[in-house]
């Protein structure tokens, strides 16, 4: 609830431009040139938070590298006023081209890796980049005076001009977060973040939207870094790529919130002053002192607000305003309207996927082999075998999670083999897994309409489709919810509305019933069957025999990763070889009742 009451707040511009100006007050109101040069880096330091924070906050990889970027952009600046003669109002948008290319770089090289090895590969930019800037004689660029036309080389003797400036790119800063956390960009990393492979298997292609969103975080971080050399004049590489300043970026987005637009600022306006007085005071007696504050802040957050401080705030409000109701619990389930009741198979001889010879080892272990099967358009086709029989690998390798070891997958006349899950799912093949993967900080809405995303370019569109299938699915009274605080029904259901608004011709659904009551496991059965009606081909694997026998049009069992069946559901479950692998003498003496 807490996000969506921070995503919908259509007046945060508002708030931004207010608090600006605010600030703006105070500082002319400063003439102390020593708290006006701090009130000129609070700014400059939040907006490192905030570019850390469009990239890391968003999309989840850490990165421990920003100062790569910031250190870039002030030398940039610098080396062009001193060499060149360029004014930093041409130098700092250079800057900032500079860090953008910096990041799609980065980038490219280093997505490869996945988790801690990301972040520590991030590490070594801004420390090699130290050392080739010590190397080449850069040990301290100064930018020349240029008192002929200060102006236009953007030095003022009224240094207040400087906070201007910084609040300014600030306000660039903070006006792109926002607009990202409300974009399709935004809800796509998010994505990304809380379940990659979800996302991917969504439509969504996560090395570019991560490249985009480092790109345009490194940028901001390089225009930072420009500005930051314009105020402090002289340009050195351990103030500009030392850990401390990749450490300060992190550091202010986690204390003030991680991916949220005001989380950065509140931690830098917070530590930088605290820091800044503290080493100004003891500096001489305790050096390092500022690396202790952002220490205690990271230990204290982790301690006490792990979700940053204005998470905690925000639900202290909230509770403060809402103490005694229950506004969150979620609605009960509708009971279905009617009893599950087969119409005829809307099933023809139209192939819509077909598996051919597919076969996948892992090792040693053959987990599906030579296995081929036909899925006929309209019908639901159930995949049933004992525990690792192979069935949701099938799926992983049908859906391009797992690259096919030999054999095709035709859809539609194309071989789908070798495409990416979520070009897969843009063709119109799409997926529930085993274990439900939520967006768990999104809402229902939000979780559906990155499905929405695959196939939709327009937002619009994208909402209606995903409200359309929320309502598909019954979960209009929760579009709202937090998707972590959903029941078991409520994810499977939410999942399915993720794969319908991507509006599948194929829906590959894994054990979607697992877990679930009597009564839910016909509310979702009725789901099911009315997706089918709407002519959508559907794979389900499923252990729930009874379930199953109601739902499939045919069946086919896997044992041991081949196909040992296949055909009508009476038909399959009466053959001695299914029951002795699979059903068991329970099942036939129950089927025979
Ligand atoms: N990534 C992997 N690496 C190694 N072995 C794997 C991998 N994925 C699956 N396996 C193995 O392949 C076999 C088939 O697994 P799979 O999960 O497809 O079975 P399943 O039929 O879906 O089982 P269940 O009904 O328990 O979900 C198992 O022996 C499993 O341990």
């Amino acid at each position: 609830m807490l996000n969506a009451i921070f995503w919908r707040d259509r007046s945060a511009t508002f708030r931004i431009i207010i608090l600006a100006a605010l600030y703006l007050a105070v500082s002319f109101s400063v003439s102390n040139p020593y708290y006006l040069l701090m009130l000129t880096i609070v700014p400059i330091w939040a907006t490192l938070g905030v570019s850390w924070n469009i990239f890391s906050g968003y999309s989840g990889l850490v990165s421990f590298g920003h100062a790569a970027f910031f250190g870039l952009g002030a030398y940039t600046v610098a080396l062009l006023s001193e060499k060149l003669a360029i004014s930093p109002w041409m130098g700092i948008p250079i800057a900032t081209a500079v860090g953008a290319m910096a990041g799609a770089l980065i980038g490219a090289l280093t997505f490869r890796l996945r988790g801690h090895y990301f972040g520590l590969a991030m590490l070594a930019y801004p420390l090699a980049l130290l050392y080739v800037f010590e190397w080449l004689g850069y040990q301290e660029v100064a930018i020349p005076m240029r008192r002929e036309a200060p102006w236009a080389y953007m030095q003022f003797s009224d240094t207040r001009c400087y906070v201007v400036l910084a609040i300014a790119l600030l306000i660039i800063a903070l006006l792109i977060s926002l607009r990202i956390s409300k974009s399709r960009f935004g809800l796509s990393l998010l994505a990304i973040k809380q379940n990659e492979l979800a996302a991917d298997a969504s439509g969504i292609n996560p090395f570019n939207w991560k490249l985009m969103a480092l790109v345009l975080s490194a940028g901001i971080a390089g225009a930072a870094g420009g500005l930051y050399a314009v105020v402090l004049l002289i340009v050195s590489p351990p103030a500009v790529f030392g850990p401390l300043i990749s450490a300060q970026a992190v550091i202010f987005a986690l204390f003030g919130g991680v991916g949220t637009v005001a989380g950065p600022v509140i931690g830098a306006i917070t530590l930088v002053p605290i820091s800044e007085y503290l080493s100004a005071q003891l500096g001489d007696k305790l050096p390092g002192i500022q690396g202790v504050v952002y220490g205690l802040a990271i230990v204290l957050v982790v301690i006490m607000a792990p979700e940053g401080i204005l998470f905690k705030a925000l639900a202290f409000f909230k509770r403060q305003r809402g103490a005694g109701t229950t506004s969150d619990a979620l609605p009960p389930m509708a009971p279905p309207e009617k009893a599950l009741k087969r119409t005829a198979s809307p099933r023809g001889n139209d192939i819509a996927l077909s598996a051919k010879g597919v076969s996948k080892s892992f090792g040693g272990l053959a987990a599906v082999q030579n296995v081929s099967f036909d899925v006929y358009r309209g019908e639901i086709l159930g995949i049933i075998g004992p525990n690792g029989a192979g069935k949701t690998t099938l799926f992983n390798l049908i859906n391009g999670i797992i690259p096919v070891s030999e054999g095709s997958v035709i859809h539609e006349g194309r071989d789908i083999v070798g495409l990416r899950p979520h070009e897969i799912c843009r063709i119109g093949i799409a997926r529930t897994f085993q274990v439900a993967r939520p967006f768990a900080n999104l809402s229902v809405l939000q979780n559906v309409v990155v499905g929405a995303f695959a196939g939709e370019p327009g937002d619009e569109k994208a909402y209606a489709y995903a409200r359309d299938a929320v309502a598909r699915v019954g979960l209009e009274a929760n579009s709202e919810s937090l998707a972590g605080g959903l029941s078991t029904i409520q994810l499977r259901l939410m999942e399915l509305a993720r794969a319908l608004a991507s509006r599948p011709k194929v829906l590959l659904l894994d054990e979607i019933l697992a877990g679930l009551g009597a009564d839910e496991v016909e509310l979702m059965m009725h789901a099911i069957q009315g997706i089918q009606d709407e002519g959508i081909t559907i794979v389900i694997i499923e252990h729930t025999m009874h379930a199953m026998v109601r739902l499939a049009d045919r069946l086919l069992v896997l044992d041991h990763g081949t196909v040992l069946a296949i055909g009508d559901p009476a038909t399959v479950t009466s053959e001695q070889a299914v029951i002795d692998a699979y059903l068991g003498k329970k099942w036939s003496a129950h089927a025979k009742r």
